[in-house]
This record gives structure tokens, sequence and C-alpha cells, in this order.
């Protein structure tokens, strides 16, 4: 079956690389070429008062660091991209994580001064659970960097991925002059102090250019042998193999002159995947089929200071979405009207009328959305995939106003539906305690209950080593369970039976003895 026009010409995916390579600076850059942006603005530096675009909460604008994910979409030649920028903090991995699961490829980010870091190799490991593309940009180029050829030699080693360069870096640092395009045989020249601005292409045509040998003199015959070696010590792309994740084309540029960025979005938008399939419980969806169908991979609460309200994402896995269609919310089992969806820019937002498989939307949500919620039109499935992670980190939270405890259990309640944080109520006393997956998180947690939901709360120590979610198909077995262990069970946010574990010796001890409860560390959503 060939693919329909608006399917055919979306890309979805998402930038990841360790903090500080530079995602936030090529995300800016990215919209520009997508006339999303008029002028960029310099990116976030500490306290400089400036602020890329897509990162929009005062929290990062405070910290200088990407906290949440951001959904922006933007035409680019022949094709619609949709972003998703995902934040390069370990102790926000859980919503990395989730929404590698909505995109269909991935563009890796690395500073060229530093090469590979651990939190790019942890983000790999992610991306290889599905196989994702990738497409790798070595960013920095106007600084002084490591060997173009060791680099690349430590992404295929490190990250066990093929490299296929596709341009070539001709010097660097203050002696950067542009990039060797292999598979075009040109040379694209690069002017420094252009980065707010999309440059016309300076173009030489072929490496045995007389014009050359005037630009870079003696240092001509260098690059020729270089090249000569590099084409013939690395691989040559091959579609079939980065489909299949094996392989990565690469780039070289510097975002911040703005130099090399469109290179790589002319490979995504020739090569990468058209919008993917994905499983449910019961069958593989892919972009062809007929009926509405999507999952939410994000919720985020109060994305817009003036209207107080939280929105959940959908990626559209197959069909059309249409303003004020019906679908069917399969979790609680009912038809819901959508009037109102949205898209993103960044920070802003505007009515979307109709939108395709690739695409993400933000539904109102009034409470009853839940990360991994399943939306068709009528067919009963659900989406998997979409993981849940036990928290390693806890601590319980207390207000130093007690009459406020409606307020801060509704702030609680929903940043743990956005993943922000997750939070347990014991069953049998009145504390409230927050897990989390990294010690950052705590400290969003505690300003954004001040600034969003007007509760000062602070942390105390308390003795949980670990939390499980709880499920057992008989229901007498579960019944006895939870009368003789009620001292150590809570509901998660989404009211879901969570067992506390003090210790890890007690968390076995619970599990032995009780064989017919199922104890999850993750809990699937
Ligand atoms: N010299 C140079 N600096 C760059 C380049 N690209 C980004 N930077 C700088 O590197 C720093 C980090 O860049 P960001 O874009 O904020 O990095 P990030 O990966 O988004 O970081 P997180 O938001 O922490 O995930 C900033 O000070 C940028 O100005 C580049 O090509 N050359």
């Amino acid at each position: 079956m060939s693919i329909p026009a608006e399917v055919a010409k979306r890309r979805t995916f998402a930038i990841i690389s360790h903090p500080d390579a530079g995602k936030t600076t090529i995300t800016e850059k990215v919209l520009l070429f997508g006339q999303a942006l008029q002028k960029a603005g310099t990116v976030k530096g500490r306290g400089s008062g400036q602020h890329a675009k897509s990162d929009w909460m005062e929290m990062e604008k405070e910290r200088g660091i990407s906290v949440t994910t951001s959904v922006m979409q933007f035409p680019y030649r022949q094709s619609l991209v949709n972003l998703l920028d995902t934040p390069g903090h370990e102790d926000f991995s859980e919503d990395t994580y989730r929404t590698l699961t909505a995109v269909d490829s991935c563009l890796m980010v690395i500073d060229s001064a530093k090469g590979v870091e651990d939190r790019t190799i942890k983000l790999m490991e992610v991306t290889r659970l599905r196989d994702t593309p990738i497409l790798t940009f070595m960013n920095k180029m106007d600084r002084e960097i490591r060997d173009p050829m060791e680099l690349m030699d430590e992404v295929e080693n490190v990250l066990k991925i093929r490299c296929a360069p596709i341009t070539w870096p001709i010097g660097c640092g203050k002696g950067f002059k542009g990039v060797y395009h292999i598979a075009n045989d040109e040379i694209i020249l690069y002017k420094s102090g252009q980065g707010h601005t999309i440059q016309e292409r300076r173009v030489i045509k072929g490496l045995d250019n007389p014009e050359l040998d005037t630009l870079l003199g003696g240092s001509v015959q260098d690059l020729r042998d270089e090249l000569e070696l590099v084409q013939g010590a690395s691989n040559e792309f091959d579609r079939e193999a980065f489909l299949k994740g094996e392989l990565t084309p690469v780039f070289w540029g510097t975002a911040l002159g703005n130099f090399g960025v469109d290179h790589m979005l002319d490979g995504l938008t020739d090569w990468a995947p058209t919008p993917q399939p994905r499983q449910t419980d019961d069958r593989q969806v892919t972009a062809t089929d007929e009926g509405f169908s999507g999952f939410v991979f994000k919720i985020q609460a109060n994305m817009d200071p003036k209207h107080r309200d939280r929105v959940a994402f959908l990626r559209i896995v197959s069909g059309k979405y249409q303003k004020g269609m019906k679908m069917h919310h399969v979790r609680i089992g009912k038809d819901v009207n959508i009037a109102d969806a949205l898209t993103f820019m960044a920070g802003d937002r505007s009515a979307v009328e109709e939108a395709y498989p690739g695409d993400i939307i933000g539904l109102h949500n009034h409470g009853t959305i839940q990360i991994g919620d399943t939306f068709t039109q009528g067919e009963k499935m659900k989406f998997t995939g979409i993981p849940n992670f036990a928290p390693e980190l806890f601590r319980r939270i207390r207000l130093k106003d007690p009459l406020k405890q409606k307020q801060l259990l509704k702030g609680l309640v929903q940043l743990s539906e956005e993943g922000a944080v997750q939070v347990f109520r014991p069953i049998d006393n009145n504390d409230l305690i927050v897990g989390a997956v990294g010690v950052l998180q705590f400290d969003v947690v505690v300003a954004r209950l001040k600034a969003e939901y007007n509760v000062e709360a602070i942390y105390e120590h308390i003795n949980v080593a670990t939390a499980r979610w709880v499920e057992c198909k008989d229901a007498k077995k579960l019944d006895e369970f939870e009368r003789k262990c009620s001292l150590n069970l809570a509901l998660d946010g989404g009211d879901n039976l969570t067992y506390i574990a003090p210790t890890m010796v007690n968390l076995n001890l619970t599990a032995e003895r009780y064989p017919d409860i199922i104890l999850h560390k993750t809990r699937e959503h």
C-alpha cells in the first residue's frame, strides 16, 4: 500500500546528548531553518537573561538546563518535522525515556572537544531497545576539538554503531574553514559570527578545484590526503543499515555558529523514517491503518501560567485527527469529544484542525488522562512499552503551613501525573512520600509547588529503600496480603497499589512469604 502524502512527509525525532553538548542551541537553529523563529536569540547563557525558545519554563531559565520536553513542529523543504526536545540531565531520565517511545529517529549531539560522554552512552542504550535510527552531529567545531578520526572511532567502539561520515571538517577552532561534503564532492565554507541567521551556502565544487588552493594554501594537500585516508577507513552511508539502527551518518559543524545544522536536516528529511508502526497488546498498528489511534507519553501541568491547565501529549500512530472528533479513551472505556487539541511551538500553542501519524497533539487533561493511555476510534487495544520506573530515592514531604494539605496533595498528584516525580500515600497514615529517580527532581518539585500551587514544602528523611507495584490475580490472596502488610502499602499518584519496602531484605522476605503476589519493578503504563 502506498503511503499517503501527509504521512510520507512527516519526520518525528528527538535530540539526545550529554548535558551541555549543545542540544538547545541546535534546536534553536533547527527552528530558524524551519522558519519557526525569526531570529535566534543567544542560547540561555547561564544568567544572561537570554533564552532559547525550547527552554521556556522558569526553572530551566534559572538553572540553565532543560528540565522538560518541549514539542515543536515546523516545515523543512518538502517535509514536516516534529522535534521533541529532551532534558539532558540524568535526573530527568524518565521523561527522556518516555519521549523516545514517541519518536521514529534521533539526533545524537556530541561535543567534539569531549567525545562520547556517559549520558550519551545511557541514552544510546535506550534507543537501542527499539533500534531507533540515529543521526550524529559533531558539534563545537569552532573550538579546539579532538582528532576527528579518533572521535569517530570512539563512537564506533563505545556506542557500538558504525559511522558513515557525510561531511568532513576542515580545520577546527579559529582555523575552522568548513566541511567537505563527501557524496556531493563539494566544500561548504564557514564564516564565523553568523550564528543568528541563515547563511547562504558558500560552495566550492570539487576537491581538485584550484580555488581551494588559493583558499587553503599549503594545507590543501593535507586535506586531500586526509580525505583519502578517511574514505578508505570509514563506512559508506547505507540507508538500510541506518534504518536498522546499525549505522549512523555523521555531520560536523557548530550549532553556535549555525554551520552544518542544515546539512544534518537535509539528511534527516532525506533518510529518516516516515511514521513507524507501534505495538499494542492486540496487534501492530501502522501509520497507514485507517482508524485513529495514539498514545499519551507525557503530561505537563501548568504549561501556560495564565491558564493553569494540564496537557497530555499524544503521539498519533494511525488515522487522522480532526477537530471535534470523538475518541475512545480505552483505559476508562469512555468516548470523549476532543474539540480543542493543541499543537506546539515550544511554549506557544495553537488549536489544530487536523493532524496525522507522527504528529504530537496536546489534549486538555482534567485529571482523567494518565501517561500510557491509548486513544482510538473505538478499538479496544493498548499501546505497550511506555515505562514508569521504580524510584530509587525517597523523602517524606511536609508543609510549612499545615493548612494547605489539600493544595499540596493536588500539586503532588498533578506533578506525578506528568512523571516529574512519584507520590505515594501510605494506606495507614497521613504521610506523603515522594519518590524520584534522580535527586534534582526533588528540588524541581519543591520549586514548582511554590510557584504553581503556592505551597511551601520541605523534605524529611524517610526509611524507604524501594517501591514495587503490586499485582495479584487471586482476589482472596490479595485481600490477605493487604490486611497483613498494610503498614507497608501505599497508593501511587494513579491510585495503584504499591509496596513500600524499608530495606531490600524486607522486600525479598515479603516476596518469599507471598509467592502469589507479583511485585513489579516498573509499572508499564
Ligand atoms: N563554542 C561553541 N559553543 C557552543 C556550541 N553549541 C553550543 N555551545 C555552548 O555550549 C553550552 C551548552 O549548550 P546548550 O545548547 O545549552 O546545551 P544542552 O545540551 O542543551 O544542555 P542542557 O540544556 O543542559 O541539556 C552553551 O553555553 C552554548 O552556548 C558551538 O557550536 N560552539
